[in-house]
């Protein structure tokens, strides 16, 4: 069966899919078990690619096979999935309809096959075609409509329709060179367009920058310059803000749960030549051995606002999963809060557009820890574009939208009082 070219990386992507969508996988992580029989980097690339453009489109593409289909076939039908991948090749991806196909049926031999061409020939022939910008998944766009309003579902779904642009940060004292013809949004940072390979640019091997989206890039610069004080970053990898925070001039510590993921740390670290002291760890057991200026807390979160680059939290975030992170956040926040010393600053941030995550777990934080107040950002600390709202910032989709958008984040600065 696999004599058909291009069919493994298509029974990957269909193995992703199932996995988002049925197992409530991350992409990211159902990638090594799904790829497990590609041998090439390319094939693994493009299963990825295949399966996060369906996941950036399904709404749409569902809508098409409903269209074409007497009865709906079941969401986790083989059949709708096959569907999703041919089309979302012909329609999204400029692969030719035939090899879309192709490579598609022999995943579904012995079943509804005939099903499958049937439907896909069908749309084929009539013209069939997605929208843009996509659609967002309906109880998404309805979540985020009842949050945040029609405005910023609209650019959240314009967010969709291009790849993501890729962000630069510049290590303290190092300059975009002239050959890197981007935007800066804000000091240090450089924007160019996406898709832009990385490995090529000028200073990547001297690690002058690395790549960080420019809200995520928000809550260190909260913390101003270090000057040899210490700061713990906590849930620090892969380590852009730990970079943030070093190249600062701040003692750091970054310490995390995932050895897998400290390495990526470990590895940035190298490349850039900044230098944190690493620690493994879960900051629900390990305590620091002394108090110290900073805290940066970058919590784990349902990842909402990171959904044009990783598509599969459209699908796989309910609500209930945003109740339980939201308790942990709070939980976290009030472990750490004993950990500052008096006067030190406090940062939290989140990469998610869910306010139960945010706004709310900040402002329950402030009501139930008496040493702490909010810490307002002051006029001239960030440009006018960051939408400051006292001590908080919340970066909505439409945030930059003619520079290509910014993640969605929530950031909270806090100050514990003097004793
Ligand atoms: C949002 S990511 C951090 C991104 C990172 N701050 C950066 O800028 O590159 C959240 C991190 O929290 C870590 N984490 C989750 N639960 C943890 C825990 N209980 N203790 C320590 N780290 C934890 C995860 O391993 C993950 O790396």
């Amino acid at each position: 069966m696999d004599d058909v070219a291009g069919l493994p990386a298509r029974r990957a992507a269909l193995r992703l899919l199932d996995a988002v969508l049925r197992k409530g996988l991350p992409l990211e992580a159902a990638l090594d078990v799904a790829a497990r029989d590609l041998t090439r980097a390319d094939d693994r690339g493009f299963a990825h690619a295949i399966a996060a453009e369906a996941l950036r489109r399904l709404a749409d593409l569902d809508a098409l096979i409903d269209s074409a289909t007497r009865r709906p076939l079941p969401d986790d039908a083989k059949a709708r999935s096959a569907l999703r991948i041919a089309l979302v090749q012909a329609l999204a991806m400029d692969t030719p309809p035939h090899a879309a196909i192709a490579t598609v049926l022999p995943l579904v031999h012995g079943g509804p096959r005939k099903l499958v061409h049937g439907v896909f020939g069908t749309l084929m022939r009539g013209g069939a075609s997605l929208p843009t910008p996509p659609s967002l998944p309906p109880a998404v766009a309805a979540r985020w409509e009842r949050h945040w309003g029609p405005e910023v579902v609209a650019a959240a779904a314009a967010l969709l329709a291009a790849p993501p642009p890729l962000d630069l940060i510049f290590a303290a004292g190092a300059e975009p060179s002239d050959q890197m013809d981007g935007v800066g949004l804000l000091p240090g940072h450089l924007r160019l367009p996406g898709r832009t390979a990385v490995a090529g640019l000028t200073g990547y091997g001297e690690g002058r920058w690395w790549v960080q989206d420019v809200a995520a890039s928000i809550p260190a610069r909260l913390l101003g310059t270090g000057e040899g004080r210490t700061a713990l970053d906590l849930c620090a990898a892969p380590g852009g803000k730990t970079m943030q925070l070093a190249s600062a001039g701040f003692d750091v510590t970054a310490v995390d749960s995932s050895e897998s993921r400290l390495a990526r740390l470990s590895e940035n670290l190298a490349r850039t030549g900044l230098s944190a002291r690493i620690v493994a760890g879960d900051i629900m057991r390990w305590s620091p051995p002394e108090k110290v200026d900073a805290i940066l807390l970058d919590a784990p979160c349902s990842a909402t606002g990171i959904y044009r680059r990783h598509p599969d939290v459209l699908h796989r975030v309910r609500p209930k999963a945003i109740a339980e992170l939201a308790e942990t956040q709070a939980a976290m926040l009030d472990r750490v809060s004993g950990w500052l010393k008096p006067g030190g600053t406090l940062v939290y941030s989140v990469c998610s557009l869910e306010p139960e995550e945010g706004e709310q777990v900040a402002e329950g934080f402030l009501r139930t820890h008496r040493s702490y107040q909010a810490a307002h950002v002051s006029a001239g600390e960030l440009p006018e574009t960051i939408p400051v709202e006292g001590h908080r910032i919340r970066m909505l989709p439409g945030v930059f939208a003619e520079a290509g958008g910014a993640d969605g984040f929530f950031i909270a600065r806090f100050r514990r009082s003097a004793d």
